[in-house]
Parts: structure tokens; C-alpha cells; sequence
């Protein structure tokens, strides 16, 4: 549907890290837009007041498990990029809940489309898909056809797994009207930018630390990491051509990434945190890998035991210990032959418009004197 001049665009969980950018991409770089649809379940007001005179935000709040939430935010829409979901590989919500709202979430979106004739999806998808699998099989500039043995056992990548099929599968699909359906699905590897909640994370335990992160996975171990402002911009681009060249687009993934250098998620978390004075100590792991799967194996009794009275969700469990400690990075140019997809950011603006963001934290932490900060740091 198009509104005045433009179309109206639905972005489900736009409230989030990734959906916050996709928005403010949309409205600076997408003329063909008079309305941006936020849906999430928990709203970030702030967005409301980015409307301008060409494009309408409106923000929706509602539960993408719920049908009838999505299929009222979908109604009159014409296209829809659905990024909502539970991101959580620490244990944080049940499986079940994690199932809901991604798989029961994306069939929901998918039923809207064909109900309220909305014809476009760009789907989020995700490199776990794909892996690492926690066998430890190295995936090493791959691409979309490199063979690879993806095991999923955790809800997380199982049920972007189960999400994504479902969306490709979709693709051709008739819709109310008679009209086709058409969707395309993006596997973004570790996003990284201005509001990465786990970035957070990292910085709060190194003012713990004095500021000095104790190396744990070997500098070898190479993890592909992609500025947000690249994967909001490779979706709008998706959007736009998916549109004009449906029969390129439909059905098919793409990897999203860009210029961000391959590091061992450590060491490229360094080129941020560095800029605050951390310091990583060891130039390989202090400790040997089966002492810090013993730890990570702790992180998991304890979870089980405290499961029920408190949430116990550190950073460190099994299943992100072998996932930081196994190779995943991406080379391919599909995105780039199907529809003309570029990083928008080289790597040197984003990382430092990260690092300006990473430096706020310290100015905006309240509680810097409780870590009893004030200059202390552990390797003067
Ligand atoms: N963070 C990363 O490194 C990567 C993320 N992704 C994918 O990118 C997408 C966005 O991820 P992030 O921005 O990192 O996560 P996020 O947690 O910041 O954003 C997800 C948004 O979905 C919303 N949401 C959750 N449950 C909902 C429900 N029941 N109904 C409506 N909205 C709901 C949340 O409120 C949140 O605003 C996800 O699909 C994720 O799987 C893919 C690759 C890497
Ligand atoms: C062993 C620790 C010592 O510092 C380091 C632990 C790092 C892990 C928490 C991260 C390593 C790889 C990350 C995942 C990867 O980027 C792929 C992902 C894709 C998504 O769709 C969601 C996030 C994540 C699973 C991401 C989560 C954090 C890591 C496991």
C-alpha cells in the first residue's frame, strides 16, 4: 500500500539495537517511504519524535506471537522487515519462549502477509544458522553454498533455524488478492555499534577488572563481526530490490557483513575498549581451554540449581565458550551481484562512531565510583 506519495514500511522489533538503526536508515536514506510501522513489545518513545514532514514513525506496541497483533500492525502496509526476536544463548528465557516468539513469531508474520496481502519480507536471520557448530568445525571465508555440518541443539540458533526455512519457503507463496508472496532472508555474523547491549557487558566487567580483559580465546580463532549501520543499510537495499527484482531476490539468504577486520572476538571487542584505557592481558589464554570449559560447565550447574529463584546468565557457558572458540568468518559477494549491496560504512567510520558511543558509557555510568574507578587501573 502506498500512503500519500509513499509505502509504508513495517519493521517488527524496530524498538531493538539492530531495528533503532534500521529506522533512522529508513528515514535518511529511503524516499519512497511516508510511514515507518514500529512493532515491539516494549517501545522506545524517543523514535516516535523522528518524524518528519516526508515519513510518518509510528510506533505499535504489541507481541509478535500474537497474531492478531502482527496482522492489525501489517494492515495496509506493503512491506515488512522482520527483525523481531529473543536473542539469547545464555539462558536468560526458557526455550519455549524463545520458540514462540521466533518460529510461532515469524509464522505469524508470514499468516499477516498472506491475510492483509502484504507481497514483501526481509527476513533477519542470523550466521547461527549456519554455526559454529559446537564440534568445532572451522567455517573460514565461507559463503551461502559452502557445505558445512550445522548441528543446532540450543533454542537460539535452532529456532532462527526453524525461522528461516519457514520464510524461504514462503517465497511464491499466494497471498489474499492473488497476488505472490516474496521473501528474502539476511544471516548478519556478530553485530557490533551504538547500543550493543553485550558490548555493555564487557565494558562494566572490565571496570570490574581495572580495566584489563584476561585473554581467554586464542588470537587465531577468527570471528566475523559487522557494523549495524551496514546491516540496517543491506536491509533497505534488500527491501528496495527485493521490490524491482523479486524473481533475484525471492527465496534466497544472503550473509551480511563488511570491511570489519577478522579478529578473535576478543582482540576486535579490544579495538573498542582500548580506547578506554583496557588493556588485554596475555597474548594468548591464561588458562587452558579444559579449565575454562570446567568454568563455563560451573556457569551451567549453577544456572540449573539457582533456575527457579534467581536468573544466572553470565557471559561464559558451554555453548559460548565453543562458539567463541571456533572460527566463523564470511567472504562472498551475492549480496553484491543480486543487489548491488556495498558497506555504506568502511571500517575506520564505524569503528569510530562505536568507539565515541563506547566512550559515553563511561561518562554516563552512575555507578562508576561504586566500581571504585577514579583513575584505578590495573596495568599502569
Ligand atoms: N546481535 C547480533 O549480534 C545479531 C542479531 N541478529 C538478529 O538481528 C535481529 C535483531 O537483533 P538485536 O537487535 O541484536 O536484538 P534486540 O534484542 O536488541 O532486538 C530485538 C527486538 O525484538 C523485540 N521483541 C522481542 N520479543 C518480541 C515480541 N514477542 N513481540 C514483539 N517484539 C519483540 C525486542 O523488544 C527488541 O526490541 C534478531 O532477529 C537477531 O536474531 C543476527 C545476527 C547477529
Ligand atoms: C569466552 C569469553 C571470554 O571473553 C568470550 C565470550 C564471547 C561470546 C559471548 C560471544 C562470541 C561469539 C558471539 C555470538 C556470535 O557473534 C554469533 C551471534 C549471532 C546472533 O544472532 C546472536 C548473538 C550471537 C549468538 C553472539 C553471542 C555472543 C557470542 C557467543
Amino acid at each position: 500500500m502506498t500512503v500519500g506519495s509513499g509505502q509504508v514500511y513495517v519493521v517488527t522489533g524496530g524498538c531493538g539495537f539492530l531495528g533503532s538503526h534500521l529506522v533512522r536508515m529508513l528515514l535518511e536514506h529511503e524516499k519512497n517511504i511516508s510511514e515507518i510501522r514500529v512493532f515491539d513489545l516494549h517501545l522506545d518513545e524517543s523514535l516516535r519524535t523522528l518524524s518528519n514532514d516526508r515519513v510518518k514513525v509510528r510506533l505499535i506496541s504489541g507481541d509478535i506471537s500474537r497474531l492478531e497483533d502482527v496482522r492489525e500492525a501489517l494492515r495496509g502496509s506493503h512491506l515488512v522487515i522482520h527483525t523481531a526476536s529473543l536473542v539469547d544463548v545464555w539462558g536468560r528465557v526458557p526455550a519455549s519462549k524463545i520458540t514462540e516468539v521466533n518460529v510461532t513469531g515469524t509464522m505469524n508474520v508470514l499468516q499477516a502477509c498472506k491475510e492483509e496481502e502484504v507481497q514483501y519480507l526481509v527476513y533477519t536471520s542470523s550466521m547461527e544458522v549456519v554455526g559454529p557448530n559446537i564440534h568445532g568445525d572451522h567455517f573460514y571465508r565461507g559463503n551461502e553454498d559452502t557445505e558445512y555440518r550445522i548441528y543446532h541443539k540450543e533454542p537460539y540458533p535452532l529456532s532462527k533455524a526453524k525461522a528461516e526455512k519457514l520464510v524461504l519457503e514462503a517465497n511464491g507463496a499466494k497471498i489474499k488478492g492473488g497476488k505472490l508472496l516474496y521473501t528474502c532472508s539476511l544471516r548478519p555474523t556478530g553485530i557490533y555499534g551504538e547500543g550493543h547491549e553485550l558490548m555493555k557487558q564487557f565494558h562494566r566487567q572490565g571496570l570490574r577488572t581495572g580495566r584489563c580483559v584476561f585473554r581467554a580465546i586464542p588470537p587465531a580463532i577468527e570471528h566475523g563481526r559487522v557494523y549495524v549501520g551496514n546491516v540496517a543499510w543491506m536491509h533497505l537495499l534488500a527491501a528496495r530490490q527485493l521490490q524491482i527484482h523479486p524473481s533475484t531476490l525471492g527465496g534466497q539468504v544472503y550473509f551480511c557483513y563488511d570491511s570489519s577486520p577478522y579478529k578473535s572476538y576478543e582482540d576486535f571487542n579490544m579495538e573498542f575498549l582500548s580506547a578506554c584505557g583496557f588493556k588485554i592481558i596475555g597474548s594468548r589464554p591464561l588458562v587452558p581451554y579444559f579449565l575454562l570449559y570446567l568454568l563455563a560447565l560451573l556457569n551451567a550447574l549453577m544456572q540449573w540449581v539457582l533456575h527457579g529463584f534467581f536468573t544466572y546468565a553470565p557471559i561464559l557457558n558451554p555453548y559460548t565458550l565453543a562458539v567463541a572458540s571456533t572460527t566463523f568468518t564470511v567472504q562472498t559477494d551475492k549480496a553484491e551481484k543480486h543487489f548491488g549491496y556495498q558497506p555504506l560504512y568502511a571500517w575506520e567510520e564505524a569503528k569510530k562512531r562505536t568507539i565515541t558511543w563506547v566512550k559515553s558509557l563511561e561518562v554516563s555510568r552512575k555507578d562508576l565510583k561504586d566500581v571504585g574507578e577514579k583513575g584505578n587501573y590495573c596495568c599502569n
